[in-house]
């Protein structure tokens, strides 16, 4: 494995027993596989690489035919453990549970995990052989056939190095496919200790598995983790995991795994309190949405920054500029304005005639009346009836000033007043309850948002916000509107509603466990998902998912859904767009992240680029900093990116050529990445080429993405902006795993 050192490097997949020569080439590291040695060479020998096929072939037989019979035996004992059940006491549901749990839980997840089940083998200085997979599976007399791989006994498998190898002599990644082996894959990470016979295969399952094409959707990189991924994913808890490192580096990878190793580590917690994963666009979460499943992990929510409101969804971006502005925590000022002033259009006194008497509230007395029901704090949704009560005090007190003849007591003056259908409108029209987008729409409006924006904002700021503004109506919200909104709501609080108790899916009343078995636990963690209401905010763990990109605004957003969870956050400051001030980017992020311990980790080494792709993209962002500390890719492919300058004119006719060249070259999948304002066009002149294979993406939808062939459209454009554009350009350069084509149009 990486960073562990490859012990051989075999031509193909050929096999080779070690001689005393070959053993002493391990613990050499070696990020990318060398030249095959001649004497090695020498010793290949398919029939020692049938054999070893073999060996593992009758492991995995006999742990599908375990399965099996685990299976059986799970629906006899369900079926047992039902009848018991209906003897009706404790001690018999009890009973129940501990009898089926077991077999259940390994009946279920096999309907998961059919596929790639074991994938690794240890094979350890002391001790029996382990195989590490998708899950646990013991024999009928409790030997253990497979480890699963967030278990400890599993670690070494993913922590073991030539330098500290844990005990591990031969570790051995098996791919299979349905329940046939095809392939292994041998590390040898203790040569000294190796037996004379022992036998060590293949190129390094890492490098295998990352030649492979790309699908659509990320895969799960159970079998090849990698020693510091692993560190990451298996990190405390508790507190906040914060994991940094170059574009490739596995930082989503080691996300979504670390969730799903949550999962297996305290199930109940962290399925019954959710794991809500964030990530920048809805492009990327589509594209991660396969691995927690993958893994057999279906209950964690998965969202964009652009939809963590209220069933909201917004694809749309503003310039970095505008979001600099509308990502600022100056908007928390503006918002706050906002949300104590009048209605627009709305009623500016309030004239009644009584028993003869006309009773009048001017545009100041209400004023007054509402800004005395707003002190404090108070949220405007939440003390209309404080509003309403200003609204009968004040007429009251007229009433009694005016000497009204025969008024009646104050409690039936005012419900003599209520009654009145003008009044009600009144009152209806003045303190409406308003929902987020309303006073959004205010800020819309050019003379509204000088007023609320005055003296928090510049002058250049507020006309960036007006403009922005002009097409809300038409265009409707981007993803920065979105934290505003969320923002708007906690200001403006909810109407008081009665409280409805949540039931507990993992307990029956009186403490009583009712559900026993695992399948039944899945189910009830996705229902539990399902019943959790739209602005669900008590997540037990928070993943958040290219951080550089979030703005002050949307940590407060994603801090209010955390206040209860531990923490995963993955990112890369160099990838960011972020053009405001980095001050308030801390400060708004700490205080999402509250005081919970940290936990650092970095990772070092690009498993997307190729080495040749990386060097471009490198360059990119060393125009910045010089002295940053890259990641170094691990693949060498020998093919270099093409820089191809075209005529303006010829732009689309060269667009359509190479993506058609690109859709050849590569096996997977390709993007096409474009200036934001360009991508409809892009796509146009591309119509249905290339089907599901094809992604036309904006350069700040790339965010996080990958494809094996990548043609940039105008990497110029996006350089060009003053702002963010190096960083941008940056992230569009290490998208591709194999091919990259940039176009340039020249005037
Ligand atoms: N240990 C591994 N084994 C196999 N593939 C891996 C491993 N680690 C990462 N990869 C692959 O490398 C690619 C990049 O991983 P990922 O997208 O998680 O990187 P990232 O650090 O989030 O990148 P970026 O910052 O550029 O978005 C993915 O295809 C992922 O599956």
């Amino acid at each position: 494995m990486v960073g562990s050192g490859r012990v051989l490097t075999w031509a193909g997949s050929a096999p080779r027993t070690l001689t005393r020569s070959a053993r002493r080439t391990a613990g050499t590291p070696a990020a990318a596989p060398a030249a095959v040695p001649q004497e090695l060479a020498a010793l290949t020998d398919h029939t020692a690489l049938d054999r070893e096929i073999a060996v593992e072939q009758r492991h995995l037989d006999r742990v599908y035919a375990r399965l099996a019979e685990l299976r059986r035996a799970a629906a006899r004992a369900e079926r047992d453990g039902y009848r018991l059940a209906k003897v009706g006491n404790f001690g018999a549901l009890v009973e129940r549970d501990a009898m089926v749990f077991h077999a259940a839980q390994r009946r279920h997840v096999l309907d998961a995990e059919h596929e790639g089940l074991v994938f690794g083998r240890l094979d350890l200085r002391e001790g029996p052989v382990l195989h590490v997979g998708r899950l646990g599976v013991r024999d009928d007399d409790a030997e253990t056939l497979v480890v699963d791989w967030r278990a400890p006994a599993a670690e070494p498998f993913y922590r073991a190095t030539p330098a500290a190898p844990l005990g591990v002599v031969r570790r051995r990644t098996i791919q299979s496919s349905g329940e046939r082996v095809t392939r292994i894959e041998d590390d040898l990470l203790d040569p000294v200790a190796a037996p004379a016979e022992m036998t060590v295969v293949g190129d390094g399952a890492l490098l295998a598995t990352l030649s492979k094409a790309t699908g659509r959707g990320m895969r799960d990189i159970v079998a090849t983790i990698q020693r510091e991924q692993d560190e990451a994913i298996r990190s405390p808890a508790s507190g906040v995991t914060i994991v940094s490192g170059g574009p490739g580096t596995g930082k989503t990878a080691v996300a979504l795994h670390r969730a799903a190793y949550l999962l297996y580590a305290d199930r109940s917690r962290y399925a019954g309190g959710g794991i809500l994963v964030v990530g920048p666009s809805t492009v990327f979460v589509e594209y991660i949405a396969s691995v927690l499943p993958s893994l057999g992990e279906e209950t964690a929510t998965l969202r964009s920054l652009g939809t963590l409101f209220l069933g909201l969804t917004s694809t749309r971006t503003d310039p970095p500029e505008v979001a600099a502005v509308k990502g600022s925590l100056r908007m928390r000022r503006v918002l706050e304005r906002a949300v104590r002033d009048a209605v627009p259009d709305g009623p500016t006194e309030l004239r009644l005639l009584y028993r003869g008497e006309l009773l009048r509230l001017g545009a100041e007395e209400l004023t007054g009346i509402r800004d005395r029901a707003l002190s404090r704090g108070a949220r405007r949704n939440e003390v209309r009836r404080a509003g309403f009560d200003g609204v009968f005090a004040a007429l009251w007190a007229q009433a009694r000033r005016l000497r009204v003849g025969r008024l009646p007591e104050q409690r039936s003056f005012e419900d003599e007043i209520a009654d009145r259908p003008e009044f009600r409108e009144f009152l209806k029209a003045w303190w409406p309850r308003l929902h987020p987008r309303h006073v959004l729409g205010w800020l819309a409006r050019p003379e509204r948002l000088r007023a609320y924006a005055g003296g928090v904002l510049s002058r250049v700021e507020i006309r960036l916000l007006t403009e922005a503004w002009r097409s809300l109506d038409t265009e409707g919200l981007t993803i920065a509107d979105i934290a505003l909104l969320d923002e708007l709501d906690a200001l403006l609080g909810k109407p008081m509603k009665p409280a409805r108790a949540r039931r507990d899916p993992f307990q029956l009343a009186g403490g009583v466990r009712e559900l026993s078995t695992f399948g039944d636990r899945q189910r009830a963690a996705r229902e539990a998902a399902r019943q959790r209401p739209e602005d669900y905010r008590e997540y037990a763990h928070v993943v958040v998912d290219e951080a550089q990109d979030v703005s002050p605004m949307q940590w407060r957003m994603i801090g209010r859904r955390g206040r209860l969870a531990s923490w995963t956050v993955v990112g890369d400051p160099a990838q960011s767009a972020w053009t405001g001030d980095p001050a308030e980017l801390t400060r708004a992020r700490d205080q999402a992240l509250g005081r919970r311990p940290r936990h650092h980790f970095t990772l070092t080494t690009n498993y997307r680029n190729s080495a040749e792709i990386f060097a471009v993209a490198a360059a990119e962002i060393r125009r910045l900093d010089p002295e940053l500390a890259l990641p170094t890719a691990v693949r060498s492919t020998g093919v270099e990116p093409v820089q191809r300058v075209v005529p303006a004119a010829e732009l689309a006719e060269a667009t359509v050529a190479e993506v058609t060249t690109l859709l050849d070259q590569v096996a997977g999948t390709v993007g096409v990445i474009t200036p934001v304002p360009r991508r409809a066009e892009v796509a146009g002149w591309l119509g249905e080429r290339g089907g599901a294979r094809l992604q036309v993406v904006t350069s700040l939808q790339a965010k996080g993405m990958e494809y094996d062939g990548v043609l940039l459209v105008a990497p110029g454009e996006i350089r060009a902006d003053p702002g963010s554009g190096v960083r941008t350009l940056y992230v569009a350069l290490s998208r591709a795993t194999q091919r990259l084509t940039t176009l340039e149009p020249a005037d």
